[in-house]
């Protein structure tokens, strides 16, 4: 099976300045894996290369063995941009926030809609008006937008923003059963508490290196931290709190 994301040498700049350069990474099966780093490190620059949102100066960039550029011509990648408080006041019904998320030829509209809100637990509120919704809940019909199309490989940049613990919690445990569904998801984050109990690989980028890549099951050392975010982090590992559901 062609691996889910490949990113080869990559350089991107923004106004004459580098943002990335020459970062690699490989996303070699399904499964969930983190981007995490100090903040202006250069994740979300990463992240709308891989959407063909920016154009890199060199590199190449793979999903599912295709360019980026002819992958997002066939099919389309599921994607929840940072949070932008502006964006949550139109009033419009959830059904038609996640609608957004379809294609033209995606068949079958209103099934599409009602399993994604499923999957994300707001069936509920299907004819609710999205303005009206909690932060957390509309953080969950946004993710239905971007899963609607049934898409093999999502994005997420830094999802948990303005979630409480048990919030970010619920959350990491339903995006980890998107992968049970054998979607990929890519996920900027800063909650290493859960990046480091959730996922199966994590990815590390500052500023213009892609400094570490850890494969599944293996730990961040303090060491390292300290090296990425230059001052020491204590990763505490959360309990998953199954008992309590
Ligand atoms: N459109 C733009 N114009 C100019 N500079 C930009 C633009 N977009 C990003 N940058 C710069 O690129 C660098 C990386 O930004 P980026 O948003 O990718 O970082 P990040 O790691 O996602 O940060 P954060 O954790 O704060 O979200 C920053 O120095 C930022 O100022």
């Amino acid at each position: 099976m062609e691996k889910p994301l490949t990113v080869k040498d990559l350089t991107v700049s923004i106004d004459g300045k580098i943002i990335l350069e020459k970062v690699n990474f490989c996303v070699k099966k399904s499964g969930l894996y983190t981007i995490i780093g100090p903040n202006g490190g250069g994740k979300t620059t990463l992240v709308k290369a891989i959407l063909n949102l920016i154009k890199p100066e060199s590199g190449e960039i793979k999903i599912f063995g295709l360019s980026n550029q002819k992958y997002l011509r066939i099919y389309t990648v599921g994607y929840l941009p940072q949070r932008l408080s502006a964006q949550r006041f139109f009033p419009i019904k959830v059904y038609d926030v996640v609608k957004m998320g379809l294609r033209e030829r995606d068949m079958g509209e209103e099934e599409l809609i009602d399993d994604a809100l499923k999957k994300v637990g707001m069936s509920d509120f299907k004819n609710a008006f999205f303005s009206e919704l909690s932060g957390g809940q509309q953080q969950r019909v946004l993710i239905a937008r971007a899963i609607v199309s049934r898409p093999k490989l999502l994005i997420l940049d830094e999802p948990t923003t303005g979630l409480d613990t048990r919030s970010q919690q619920m959350f990491y445990t339903m995006v980890k059963s998107f992968v049970d569904n054998d979607m990929t998801v890519l996920m900027v984050s800063h909650d290493i508490g859960f990046v480091m109990d959730f996922s199966d690989g994590v990815f590390c980028i500052n500023q213009k290196m892609l400094e570490h890549d850890l494969c599944e099951n293996s730990l961040i050392s303090r060491e390292f931290f300290e090296k990425l975010y230059g001052y020491k982090v204590k990763p505490i590992i959360h309990d998953h709190g199954d008992k309590d559901d």
